[in-house]
């Protein structure tokens, strides 16, 4: 024997309901009166499209902890009463074609219960534009889920359109002060294409700044600029306006006047058919549009159902793309045209821009070539730079760049800093963005290459020196040459590349280490050149250093110059290094306070006369 199947319906805890609505999708309260008013904008959409040139208002008029919503919409009969607003979840939306409901911002069915997060009972009063035969209805609910229908004599309501009567919940009155709707309305209708009233005063300004015409270009900037500075609380770089015909999309991106992370995500500003949907839609640009801030009306986006950020589907991913177009468009435009607007955007935003273009080709393309780069010859971009240097040169850490910059300007060599986060990256990829450039990562060879030789007789004539100053240089992996170059107050320029430090590096290794890994290690073992110093032949200190007869002294002297190169090249010192210049400055200060006489039996005359030839 098989029991009988009964049948039952879901009930539903009408209490619970809202309480999930209020928790849970909606962000505030507020958004009740976004629920209103979309609902009477969407039944005088109705209504205009059955009836083209009907009156269209939708007028809010506050009382004590009641407020009342009137339309003169399509109006509803009783049966659609009875379907339609009291069934959660039933919409006359969604029910139509995907076209037609394109039409409208509602679509869920859920919006009217949204109205109970403030007021505990909604009475609404209908009549049906569809119908005229069809007398006024009127539909009482509470928030136990308990409600009531009845129709009223047809005098109650002559005309067609909607009225909603809220009386407010206790600890929610507030939210029906005037003040507080007037607010509100303003907040999410402003750019509502109704006449939308608050106790009798207009709320709306059309039409959006976007859509007005302007005396010039140049009056319209100025008002895209102050809306900005209303909207958003900044005084934007420049406006970009944007215009999605397939997407029934208009608006402006601001752009930033500081820099901001690209990490952090926009907030835009998103109307729905006029209706605010959101301040904070974080989806609707590309990641790399991260330096503007945008305003925009689409009839074309879906919502969420707390219809509080937009619905990820293939027109959101339509409209980014055709809004990222829009940004890089004016981008392009300012690199073509407008280089000193350009300018001024890169001396905010150079960083962002940086860290995008490693990952986004096309924004490397167009907008590697105007970044700004520490350069040789100051602040400039590489555009500018490879149209003076042939070769790009640059260094990939900043010590290195140090080292040589002033060396390397003064022989007429330009270097630009890639020391800097992404900027040797960005200045290898430049031939990408600039067919036909030449980019080197700058090495002591070049350097070395562009100094002068010194003549051969002259050389002869401080090879004594030299011979010192190599052996004294030897245990520190350096080599020491001669060369004549500028500033000729440089008296030693210690050059050391990336390849000779790990080699070193290496090569400290392998004396440490057993016989096992020093066989190793040595096998390892490159053809990397060793650091050098390059002492200056015009440099007169030098010069001098020369003609010191004390071998113990010359030697000082030498590891002296070679502590000063490596401080001027600003690179981290080793502890060897370290114990040298200590050693070295005690030993020239020891020398200095009490210099060695002939009757010590120490070698050094030599240096007394020329202290005394300095004095
Ligand atoms: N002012 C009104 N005039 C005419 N019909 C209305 C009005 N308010 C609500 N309705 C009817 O009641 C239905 C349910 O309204 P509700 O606000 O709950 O949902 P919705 O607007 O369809 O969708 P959403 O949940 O997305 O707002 C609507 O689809 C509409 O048919």
């Amino acid at each position: 024997m098989t029991a009988e199947r009964i049948p039952h319906t879901f009930q539903v805890d009408l209490r619970g309901l809202v309480d999930l609505l209020s928790h849970h999708l909606y962000s505030s309260p507020k958004v009740f009166l976004r629920e209103l008013l979309q609902n009477g904008v969407d039944a005088v959409t109705a209504r205009a499209a059955a009836e083209p040139g009907a009156t269209a208002t939708v007028r809010l008029l506050t009382g004590d902890s009641t407020l009342r919503v009137e339309d003169s919409g399509i109006g509803l009969t009783e049966p659609e009463v009875h379907a339609l607003l009291a069934t959660i979840g039933r919409s006359s939306k969604r029910d139509s074609l995907e076209a037609a409901r394109a039409e409208y911002l509602g679509q869920f069915g859920i919006g009217l219960l949204a109205c109970f997060v403030v007021a505990e009972e909604l009475r609404v009063v209908s009549r049906s534009a569809r119908d005229p035969e069809a007398p006024p209805v009127e539909w009482l609910a509470r928030d136990d889920g308990s409600y009531t229908v009845r129709t009223l004599p047809r005098d109650a309501r002559e005309e067609p359109g909607t009225t909603v009567h809220l009386t407010a919940r206790p600890g929610a009155r507030e939210w029906l002060e005037p003040a507080r709707v007037t607010e509100l309305a303003r907040h999410f209708g402003f750019l509502l294409p109704y006449d939308v009233t608050v106790d009798g005063e207009s709320v709306t300004e059309r039409p959006p700044v976007w859509e007005r015409t302007h005396p010039g270009p140049g009056a319209r900037a100025v008002a895209l600029a102050a809306h900005c500075q209303e909207t958003f609380g900044f005084a934007p770089l420049d406006s970009i306006e944007l215009d999605v015909p397939l997407a029934g999309l208009r608006g402006v991106a601001y752009v930033l006047p500081t820099a901001v992370s690209p990490a952090q995500r926009g907030a835009h500003r998103v109307h729905l058919k006029g209706m605010l949907l959101t301040e904070r839609a974080d989806e609707l640009l590309p990641d790399w549009a991260f330096f503007v801030r945008c305003v925009l009306d689409t009839d074309s986006l879906r919502p969420t159902a707390s219809r509080e950020n937009l619905y990820a589907d293939e027109t959101l991913a339509a409209v980014r793309e055709a809004l990222g177009d829009a940004i890089r468009g004016w981008l392009a435009e300012l690199a073509a045209g407008d280089r000193e607007r350009l300018g001024q955007f890169l001396a905010v935003h150079h960083l962002g821009v940086k860290s995008l273009a490693r990952h986004d080709r096309e924004m490397l393309k167009l907008m590697l070539p105007w970044l700004p780069f520490e350069t040789t010859e100051g602040q400039l971009s590489l555009e500018e730079f490879a149209r003076r240097h042939p070769v790009v040169h640059f260094t990939r850490g900043v010590e290195e760049y140090r080292q040589v910059a002033a060396i390397a300007a003064a022989q007429g060599i330009g270097v630009v800093n890639g020391g800097y986060t992404y900027d040797s990256e960005l200045i290898e990829l430049l031939p990408l963005a600039r067919p036909g450039t030449t980019v080197a990562e700058l090495d002591t060879d070049t350097v070395t290459a562009h100094l002068d030789p010194v003549e051969p007789d002259e050389e002869l004539a401080l090879a004594p020196f030299l011979a010192t100053a190599r052996a004294t240089l030897e245990p520190l992996g350096c080599d020491a040459v001669l060369r004549a170059y500028h500033p000729v107050t440089v008296p030693a320029l210690h050059l050391d590349d990336r390849g000779t430090r790990h080699e070193r590096a290496r090569a400290e290794e392998e004396d440490a280490a057993s016989d096992l890994w020093s066989g190793i290690l040595g096998s390892l073992r490159g053809t990397a050149p060793r650091a050098r110093l390059v002492l200056n032949h015009l440099n007169p200190l030098i010069r001098r250093m020369a003609g010191v007869a004390d071998q113990k002294l010359a030697a000082t002297a030498v590891e002296a110059l070679y502590g000063q190169a490596l401080l001027m090249a600003q690179r981290p010192l080793r502890p060897a290094d370290s114990a040298l210049l200590n050693r070295t400055f005690l030993g020239l200060l020891d020398w200095a306070v009490h210099p060695p006489s002939a009757a010590d039996g120490q070698p050094g005359r030599q240096a007394d006369q020329q202290t005394e030839e300095g004095r």
